[in-house]
């Protein structure tokens, strides 16, 4: 069982491929052909180079274009091969990947094809090679795993096996359960990787948008199931071709593929029953409270601001400047430290949502797992508290469920006339967090949550902003206690883009709390003197028309400014945003009744709202 990533799949020169490779842990590299031949390095030093790094080099790849040529191109092909031999003899790798014919002069003949695969893994076993058989999605004839199969079986020669890619066979929705035809001793190797579920021409599709397993939306772990299944214990190999991968860190990538591939393996084992190392994937109860870092000089204003949503201060730490606020279910932590974590997070980002605590079943194995699979875990300013490290340095608490009373009661004075009046607060609790990261990130926390948590993915969406996309990706839990917005943009000016600027770095930028009755919660809101977001008439003349309003629905969500979606089963959604905090991060206060989105198609309406208030930069 070894982890091994092809050089394509990272940034940079070979060398700086074959480093980051070994600097985050895996076992084997591919040596993607065209990074070769583009190396000053020879095969000699590059083979000294990888066992150096304690690496090996457990493929060559791609060949391309062998069985079923013509002459004068059936030979040529053939000295090619055997330079390649050369190279690999020289590199001290035994295996090649030959993927199926894709020239358009190819013969689909059967007998032609086999006759020429034979003689090719005639002469590679001469040399003390395999050849592996990969059916690409898009090629001339052998595109599907089930037909290389036969063909490597008809050849029936040492030097063949099949080489399994999930991409190519999910790609073509080819059943995972016929992998169960394989003989496992034929395998040569398995490569692994993701992508989005897209309708588009699969060789496009599969040279820009691949991407880590449990980042994208194929069965990649149904895939790795049926390969337990039949036996195979060989390496599992990422063959990732994405254009960001290639821009960015080639340490993050490969960090986060050995995160992926050790998410894999425990998914699979556990689909079969077998033993796995890992915990279980944390099983989040619920967002239990969430922690700001606050400024001294914010302190009056934030404390004003979280008053007039109807939160009380329930209790204050017994030794550190921190207090507890709470309305309904909802609990806020205002930390105002002047040393600690808290004090270090609002020196990078200012005033700002600082970390997040989240009920678990067990949040012992959370802690482990998160370990296991290259999460850092840090001290808190609560003690009683371990947390992961999350998106832009902030924390990520995790508590046993319905642990919290007990460690606010032992590490806070509470008052207990306050924390009674919390209970009837007109927020209730919370709905959802937005956060905002780098695009180069994105993909990055997706699996983080993916791996750690037990979570799943909605499908993604565009949303506009005035000045640019931006990509937003829902993930919650099963019951849909917690949920959590990831947005990222190329766009420069977007809000999200300002966001990340103004506060260097990803992080938090809105959390949405949610009331029973949201006009009521919204007159509470403004008769307390918060500041909401205006919508303009225009929005509600069309939501109007759209969902069929009455007249006091309709009077009510233009005087509250309040939005309003509905899915297709008749579910509503209600919300209706505060203005930001100095700039940065707002709330929404969202109503909903089996409706399981979050208002995407309002959510260029709020944009364009925010986007108003924007300043300039001086010209
Ligand atoms: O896109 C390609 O050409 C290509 C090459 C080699 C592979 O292993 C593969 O899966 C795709
Ligand atoms: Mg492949």
């Amino acid at each position: 069982m070894t982890n091994a990533i092809a050089s394509v799949s990272l940034s940079g020169t070979l060398e700086e491929k074959i480093r980051a490779a070994a600097a985050a842990g895996f076992d084997e590299i591919e040596i993607f052909d065209v990074d070769f031949v583009a190396s000053p390095l020879s095969a000699r030093e590059t083979r000294a180079l990888i066992t150096d790094l304690g690496l090996t080099c457990s493929l060559y790849q791609p060949f391309r274009d062998l069985e079923g040529m013509p002459e004068p191109q059936r030979s040529r092909a053939f000295a090619r091969l055997q330079q390649k031999f050369d190279v690999m003899a020289e590199l001290g790798c035994d295996r090649l990947l030959l993927c199926t014919n894709c020239s358009p002069l190819a013969s689909g003949d059967r007998a032609r094809i086999v006759a020429d695969l034979r003689e090719a893994a005639e002469l590679a076993a001469g040399r003390g090679l395999v050849l592996g058989y990969e059916a690409l999605a898009w090629a001339t004839h052998v595109w599907d795993h089930r037909e290389a199969w036969e063909i490597v079986c008809a050849v029936d020669h040492p030097g063949l096996g099949i080489l399994l890619d999930s991409f190519h066979s999910l790609s073509r929705a080819i059943p995972v359960d016929s992998l169960r035809a394989i003989d496992p001793a034929k395998i040569v190797y398995v490569q692994l990787a993701d992508a989005p579920v897209l309708d588009m021409n699969r060789l496009y599709w599969s040279r820009h948008f691949r991407n880590l397993p449990g980042q994208g939306g194929l069965d990649v772990e149904g895939f790795v199931t049926e390969l337990f299944r039949i036996g195979y214990a060989g390496p599992l190999s990422l063959e990732i071709f994405n254009d960001r991968f290639r821009s960015t860190s080639a340490a993050l990538v490969a960090r986060d593929g050995v995160r992926s591939l050790d998410a894999l393996r425990d998914a699979a084992a556990r689909n079969l029953g077998q033993a796995t190392s890992l915990p279980r994937k944390a099983e989040i109860v619920g967002l239990e409270f969430v922690e700001f870092a606050v400024a001294a000089e914010d302190r009056i204003a934030m404390e004003a601001m979280v008053a007039q949503m109807g939160f009380v201060r329930i209790g204050r730490h017994r030794a550190k400047q921190v207090e507890l606020w709470r309305s309904g279910m909802a609990s806020l932590v205002l930390n105002h430290e002047d040393q600690g974590f808290a004090r270090a997070y609002r020196l990078t980002h200012g005033s700002a949502l600082c970390a997040i605590g989240l009920a678990v079943t067990d949040s012992a194995a959370a802690i482990r797992r998160a370990e296991a699979l290259g999460g850092k875990t840090e001290a808190s300013d609560i003690p009683s508290m371990p947390a992961i490290r999350g998106v832009g340095g902030s924390l990520v608490y995790v508590l046993d469920a319905g642990d919290a009373d007990r460690i606010w009661a032992e590490e806070f004075v509470l008052d207990p006339a306050a924390a009674a009046a919390a209970v009837t607060g007109p927020i209730e609790g919370f709905d959802h967090l937005a956060v905002v990261v780098h695009n180069d990130e994105f993909l990055s926390w997706q699996l983080y949550w993916r791996a750690l948590f037990d979570v799943q993915v909605q499908e993604a969406q565009d949303v506009i902003d005035p000045n640019g996309l931006v990509y937003s990706q829902a993930i919650q839990n099963r019951s849909g206690t917690f949920r959590l917005t990831m947005n990222a943009t190329d766009a420069r000016d977007a809000l999200t883009s300002r966001f990340l600027s103004q506060t260097f770095g990803a992080g938090f930028q809105h959390i949405a709390f949610h009331a029973g009755d949201l006009p009521a919660l919204a007159r509470t809101v403004r008769a307390n003197g918060l500041e909401c977001l205006p919508i303009p008439a225009n929005y509600h003349d069309d939501a109007v028309a759209r969902f069929g309003l009455d007249a006091a629905e309709s009077a009510a969500l233009r005087e509250l400014d309040i939005l309003i979606d509905e899915d297709p089963a008749g579910h509503r959604y209600r919300q209706f945003y505060s203005r930001a905090f100095h700039r940065s991060f707002f709330f929404e206060f969202v109503e909903r009744s089996g409706y399981d989105g979050y208002g995407a198609p309002n959510a260029p309406v709020r944009l364009a709202a925010q986007s108003r208030y924007r300043i300039d930069p001086l010209p």
